[in-house]
């Protein structure tokens, strides 16, 4: 997150720090007891290696109430992802056991109604993502509040040039914006997580870039279906 600030410790218990070989790679956030949503593009570069996933933590090295690691059952990317565009860039993850909620363990509602959030409504990012240009990783979970833009404007020639299709939606992102780290973390609007971050242009914190998120009520469908047939 650059140009965020360091959030209150545990006023954000949904959300998840993916891991490998305890170091953070991605964000995601819990939307039910035993399964965590996140981004397929986080996969690349892991070799195939399952992720473990941290809940409940503020800080990712420091001792904490609560803060716990679970080992993952299943990694299942959409179907339609792929490394070449940023369609479809969502992940699905079952943990090996349902998270233990409390206070600091919480699931996230997701938006089930498929209708654009309206441009200027401020949104809530979070993440451990980088938080400067030199790309320093932070110890700390950081959250930034971003206004949607439109998909029109995010569409326009000098900023996404029509890439951004009726299954993404954009944040301005000037100064203050997503970065490596943060992809698969929620936008979340008025308590309801609305989007998903993808890296996109995986350009961090330009005005002419701005940040992309995976809207979830599209793909509700495949979402309700994949934790379904697992269930049990
Ligand atoms: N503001 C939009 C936004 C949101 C989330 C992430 C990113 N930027 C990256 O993720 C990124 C950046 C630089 C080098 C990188 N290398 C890799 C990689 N997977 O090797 C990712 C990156 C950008």
């Amino acid at each position: 997150i650059l140009g965020g600030r360091k959030a209150d410790p545990h006023v954000m218990p949904y959300m998840a720090s993916l891991q490998l070989d305890g170091q953070h790679v991605c964000g995601g956030f819990l939307i039910a007891e035993q399964w965590v949503l996140s981004a397929a593009h986080c996969t690349e570069e892991t070799d195939g290696k399952i992720f473990q996933v941290l809940l409940g933590a503020h800080s990712l090295t420091k001792p904490e109430p609560h803060k716990r690691l679970y080992r993952v059952r299943a990694q299942i990317p959409h179907p339609g992802s792929n490394i070449h565009n940023n369609k479809d860039d969502l992940l699905l993850l079952q943990l090996e056991e349902k998270a233990e909620l409390n206070e600091h363990v919480q699931v996230l509602p997701f938006q089930r109604e498929d209708r654009d959030v309206a441009a200027d409504t401020v949104c809530k990012v979070a993440g451990w993502g980088t938080t400067s240009h030199s790309g320093h990783r932070p110890d700390e979970l950081h959250s930034l509040e971003r206004p949607v833009i439109s998909r029109d404007v995010c569409n326009h020639r000098t900023r996404h040039d029509h890439t951004i299709t009726e299954k993404m939606m954009c944040t301005d992102s000037r100064k203050k914006d997503t970065c490596k780290g943060d992809s698969g973390g929620p936008l979340v609007c008025n308590g309801v997580a609305e989007g998903v971050v993808t890296a996109g242009s995986r350009v961090c914190g330009n005005y002419k870039k701005p940040a992309i998120y995976t809207r979830i009520a599209p793909y509700v469908a495949w979402i309700d279906s994949v934790m379904a047939s697992a269930a049990g």
